[in-house]
């Protein structure tokens, strides 16, 4: 089988080692849209700027031209998409244009379009509906939790393919379950892809309790009442809320609010510090897929009729609207209620 990843950041970085550690020699193949970065990597045999301290396997394939890096796939082979959420419009579109037979297409974001708040298989499916001319490509979303340093490291890790293709799964599957790492599958797009987006916000208000010193109570009902908030809207926009108690939901929450290897945690404990968010953003170096997609949560939520106050505050933070602390007076100001 063969794997192409496009995007060199973190994860497409340590997915494609992770691939790179059973498939043959040449078999996984890593695109950048960066020559520069592909010569530096090519150089030191390592992934400096994004995923420090992973030596590359020689076998894995750096590769620069989309073309060549989409044309050496068959219907049986996989690509897998490792941009952020800003990138999966575009980079799905290019790839629709390129491709001369049917695709196995996965990709790794986790979030929301912000200007329409579309979930990414949304994304995708309007993509193909413009690009596809005729192919019948299978699409799934691969989530759960992982730090992209443990697995470039090669610590245990477990994952859930969300998709409607049995065979697509079993293909994923193929790619990646090997070694230290498992990959579940499921059908629920909506639950997995909704779990993963709501959690980055949640790690932000985590990072946000604990650097204010709030304490663990506040933690706990931070992410108990988080994932309620979660459950609800998996819930209003046609997912199974029980998919928040699998990996890509609650167990995605508990890895990247409490890990402070997370980059929206992070964020939050750097607000809490009384830092600018530009200057935040500018010093992580990675994409934090909470800060871009808080307001598109809250809108989607407030369009199904869904309670969401956790998220709504870090909205208004992240805005600048509220200080850290207005929101968590706020918070703590709401009337009592019914635990649901
Ligand atoms: N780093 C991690 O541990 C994990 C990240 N993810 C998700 O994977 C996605 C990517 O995250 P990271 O790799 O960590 O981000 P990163 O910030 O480390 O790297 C992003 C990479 O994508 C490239 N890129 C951005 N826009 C692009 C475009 N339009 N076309 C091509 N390349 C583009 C950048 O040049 C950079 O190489 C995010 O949605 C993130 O939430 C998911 C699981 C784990
Ligand atoms: O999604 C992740 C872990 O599953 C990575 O989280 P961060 O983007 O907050 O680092």
């Amino acid at each position: 089988m063969k794997v192409t990843l496009l995007g060199a950041g973190a994860w497409g970085t340590a997915m494609a080692v992770q691939a790179a550690r059973h498939l043959q020699s040449g078999d996984v193949c890593l695109w950048s849209r960066s020559p520069e970065q592909l010569e530096v990597i090519q150089r030191i045999g390592e992934n400096a700027i994004y995923l420090p301290g992973v030596q590359l396997p020689q076998g894995l394939r750096l590769e620069g031209s989309l073309e060549r890096a989409i044309e050496r796939l068959s219907e049986n082979d996989l690509l897998v998409i490792a941009t952020p959420m800003s990138g999966l419009s575009e980079t799905v579109a290019q790839v629709l244009r390129i491709a001369q037979h049917p695709l196995n297409i996965v990709w790794l974001c986790k979030g929301l379009e912000p200007s329409t708040t579309l979930l990414p298989h949304q994304v995708v499916d309007r993509e193909d509906k413009l690009h596809s001319h005729g192919l019948q490509h299978a699409y799934g979303a691969l989530s759960g939790p992982s730090f992209a340093q443990e697995v470039g490291n090669g610590m245990p890790c477990a994952l859930t393919i969300a998709s409607k293709s049995n065979a697509l799964c079993d293909i994923v599957q193929g790619a990646f379950h090997h070694g230290n790492m498992r990959i579940y599958a499921s059908d629920d797009l909506v639950g997995v892809e909704l779990g993963g987006a709501i959690k980055n916000v949640l790690a932000i208000a985590a990072g946000i309790g604990d650097g204010l010193d709030l304490g663990l109570n506040a933690r706990a009902a931070v992410l108990t009442r988080g994932l309620a908030e979660m459950m609800r809207l998996v819930k209003a926009a046609g997912g199974r809320p029980e998919t928040c108690m699998g990996l890509t939901g609650v167990g995605d929450l508990i890895l990247t609010a409490t890990g402070d290897l997370s980059r929206n945690r992070r964020v939050g404990l750097a607000l809490a510090a009384g830092k600018p968010l530009p200057e935040i953003l500018g010093n992580l170096g990675h994409v934090a897929e909470g800060v871009l997609c808080a307001s598109a949560v809250g809108n989607l939520a407030t369009r199904l009729g869904v309670e969401m106050p956790i998220t709504t505050m870090m909205s208004e933070v992240l805005s600048g609207k509220l200080s850290p602390q207005e929101a968590l007076k706020k918070l703590m100001g709401r009337d009592p209620r019914v635990e649901v």
